[in-house]
């Protein structure tokens, strides 16, 4: 405990100022801080026992949790907007089984429903007069989105579409919300109308009575089982028998089935219908940035109050943060961490602004969205995915306990990865723009690509080159995705040269097009962190918060350049000989990173009841804490401290002759 209030007390970071730029300013923060006192003070969201609840127990309190806070909780703080709500289930922790009817039903209705359905549908999701879900996965086909199965074939006697699940294949699987909660889905299915299949076009389903919560005729619907994790989560299965729907339950706002079946095709993009993905994968990066932030802070406090082995006779044990390997794995990722951050705020900007654009009419920053959302959301879903498990593994035989509060960060995390769209999947579909924006650029000497991709018109290594320069390390970037998508192209119009079709030389080339779109990802990411921190927010921060977000972008710019090296070498964006100057300006940076690790991780904000970790307590009362969980621990309480296992099997073992 002195040890931690030491590290505070020397470190000469103002963190209460970089907790302000983190959340947006003192008044956010203390709207955020007012909301989880709220929590906090009410037995309803008791944490106690949380981590020992059985899969059943789980849930039920997740729902109930769930119910309290949009009845109670929500109403008497007065929270409305989405970035509110998200603080709120942040807070209260644990997967939140009605999510999805805010996070995807709703925008679906919004973004995609015409300005009748928005009205109609609209207040009964806000009031929860129904619940929804967003039923597009099948069993079969999750990645190939048009080669969904689920029909609704138009009949225009009744005007109703009927759907229907022609195949064992066409069940809907994995839905949250679905198995057991909802009322209502948005169920992507292929239009089919006057004979002809019109592809995939959304669709509102009411699955379950809105008296008795039984499910409507023809429909078969229930919870897929245990999972990795998310047991809060109610994932679920759909099976459709000709369930008959009115023809204005197909979402209208961009294409329409007249009352006689005519089709009338959007005006604009067919992907438009696609458009809840992209608001999900954008934000996806800030809750990638939120899971692992919540990882480091355990892992840097762990690493300070925790001591392993005597170095020096007569003195204290070495505090794990001083090992300098320890150092490298926490404080490369606290760099990682504010490049999550600062590219997942630039992310919702451009999706704020497509959308803007979009209700104009206006297609021209979507296909830059498309491949931005898919690329950012894959590299910040994948490293906090791998960071947390690097945090575990960095606290040590404490890190696997439930009570260190790693397992649920991390199964949590781990399935960002698939869902919204599998990582490979979209980092294909971001390698797919870069491709054709360099064909545009080789074809066309006008024209001006955007801003992120404009490396594919010049790149070049500066001359005298310093590791410490920003401007440097974005030129190194440049060159190396360069030379990533050049090589990438180049497999592909290979593989077309020599006569494979287009599908079979795309597929030749997969591997180069994964790393060309990683690759110029981490550039946008390293980019956006150069420019971020060069604002007006926060030159005006203290000198010292800003030589250390200096610092964090260094670490965070040149450690990829450093693991990628082959990749920067055979770009000839750097020489061999030059990796060791870069070890050491990551190696200083990190010394200069490290007495303040423990107010960077502070300045997260994360009360205690939020981490529910007893490695990663503010107060650094780490063992006293080990101590009070196992008091919990229900296997230590039967009689006589016997357990029943030992009268039903290990007694007859002891005394049985072998
Ligand atoms: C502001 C933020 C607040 C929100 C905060 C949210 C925080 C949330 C935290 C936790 C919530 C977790 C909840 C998770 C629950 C999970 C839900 C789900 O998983 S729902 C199901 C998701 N499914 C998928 O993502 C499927 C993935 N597959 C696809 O998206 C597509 O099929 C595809 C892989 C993109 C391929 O599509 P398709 O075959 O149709 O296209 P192509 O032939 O490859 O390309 C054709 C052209 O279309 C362009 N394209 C493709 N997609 C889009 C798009 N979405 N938008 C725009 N354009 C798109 C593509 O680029 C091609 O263009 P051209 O090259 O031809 O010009
Ligand atoms: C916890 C969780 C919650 C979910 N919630 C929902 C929900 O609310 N609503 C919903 O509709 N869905 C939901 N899903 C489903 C999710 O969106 C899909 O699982 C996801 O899109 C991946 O699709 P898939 O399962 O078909 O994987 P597959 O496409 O079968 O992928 C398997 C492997 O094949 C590779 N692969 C597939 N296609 C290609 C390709 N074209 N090119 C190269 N490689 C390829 C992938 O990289 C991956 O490694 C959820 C899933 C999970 C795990």
């Amino acid at each position: 405990m002195e040890t931690i209030a030491a590290e505070r007390k020397a470190s000469k970071l103002a963190t209460k100022e970089l907790t302000y730029f983190l959340y947006g300013g003192e008044e956010m923060v203390l709207r955020k801080r007012e909301i989880e006192n709220a929590v906090i003070s009410d037995p309803t969201y008791d944490i106690t026992k949380y981590h020992y609840l059985t899969r059943e127990e789980l849930f039920e309190q997740a729902v109930k949790k769930s119910v309290h806070s949009i009845t109670k909780l929500m109403p008497e703080l007065d929270i409305l907007g989405v970035f509110e709500r998200h603080s709120l289930t942040s807070v209260i922790g644990g997967e939140n089984p009605l999510s999805l009817h805010t996070d995807m039903f709703m925008p679906t209705i919004t973004g995609q429903g015409s300005d009748e359905q928005q009205e109609k549908w609209l207040p009964l999701a806000t009031n929860y007069k129904i619940i929804g879900c967003y039923a597009q996965t099948e069993m079969g086909h999750g990645t190939y989105v048009r080669g969904l199965e689920t029909t609704a074939t138009y009949d225009p006697v009744k005007q109703e579409f009927d759907i229907h699940s022609p195949t064992l294949t066409s069940i809907k699987w994995w839905p949250g919300t679905l198995g057991v909660n909802a009322t209502h889905a948005i169920v992507p299915a292929r239009l089919i109308t006057k004979g002809e299949d019109k592809g995939i076009h959304n669709f509102i389903v009411q699955l379950r009575s809105l008296d008795n919560h039984t499910a409507m005729k023809g429909i078969t619907i229930g919870d897929i089982g245990p999972k990795f994790g998310y047991a809060e989560m109610d994932n679920g299965f759909l099976k459709f028998e000709h369930v008959r729907i009115p023809r204005d339950n197909l979402l209208m706002r961009f294409s329409q089935v007249l009352p006689d079946g005519t089709y009338v095709r959007p005006k604009t993009s067919s992907k438009l219908s696609y458009g809840t993905m992209v608001l999900i994968r954008a934000g996806l990066s800030k809750f990638s940035f939120e899971m692992l932030s919540r990882a480091l802070t355990i892992a840097i406090r762990y690493s300070i109050v925790r001591r392993q082995t005597q170095n020096r006779p007569g003195e204290a044990e070495t505090q794990l943060l001083d090992y300098v390997n320890q150092q490298h794995t926490l404080i490369t990722l606290l760099a990682t961490v504010f490049g999550i951050y600062f590219v997942s705020q630039d992310t919702i900007q451009l999706y704020v602004k497509t959308q803007s654009q979009l209700n104009e009419e206006n297609m021209e920053l979507l296909p830059e969205l498309h491949a931005s959302s898919s690329g950012v959301k894959a590299i910040s879903t994948n490293l906090a995915s791998q960071g947390i498990e690097t945090c575990r593994i960095a606290c040590g035989g404490h890190g696997y306990s439930l009570s260190s509060g790693f397992p649920f960060l991390y199964q949590s995390t781990t399935p960002s990865m698939t869902y919204e769209g599998d990582n490979n999947v979209l980092l294909l579909q971001t390698a797919r723009y870069l491709i054709k924006i360099r064909k545009e650029v080789q074809e066309d000497p006008s024209y001006s690509p955007p801003d992120n991709v404009n490396y594919l018109t010049e790149a070049v290594r500066p001359r005298n080159i310093n590791f410490r320069s920003p401007q440097h390390q974005l030129a190194l970037y440049q060159c190396m995705v360069r030379a990533c998508v050049d090589r990438a192209a180049t497999k592909v119009s290979q593989g077309e040269k020599i006569g494979l079709d287009y599908f079979d030389a795309w597929n030749a080339a997969a591997v180069e097009l994964i790393q060309c779109a990683e690759a110029h990802t981490h550039y946008v990411m390293v980019k956006s962190f150069i420019e971020n921190i060069d604002k007006e927010e926060v030159r005006n921060m203290s000198p010292y918060n800003q030589f250390i977000l200096k610092c964090l972008s260094d670490i965070f710019s040149l450690n990829y350049i450093l693991n990628k090296s082959g990749l920067f070498i055979e770009a000839g964006a750097i020489y061999g000989r030059e990796l060791n100057e870069i070890r050491e300006v990551i190696q200083s940076q990190i010394l200069e990173v490290r007495p303040a690790a423990v107010s960077l991780v502070d300045a997260f904000d994360y009360p205690d009841f939020v981490l529910r970790s007893v490695l990663g307590r503010k107060d650094g009362d780490v063992y006293t804490a080990m101590w009070e969980w196992v008091q919990h621990n229900p296997r230590n309480k039967h009689k006589n401290g016997v357990h029943p296992v030992y009268k039903k099997y290990t007694r007859k073992l002891l005394r049985a002759k072998m």
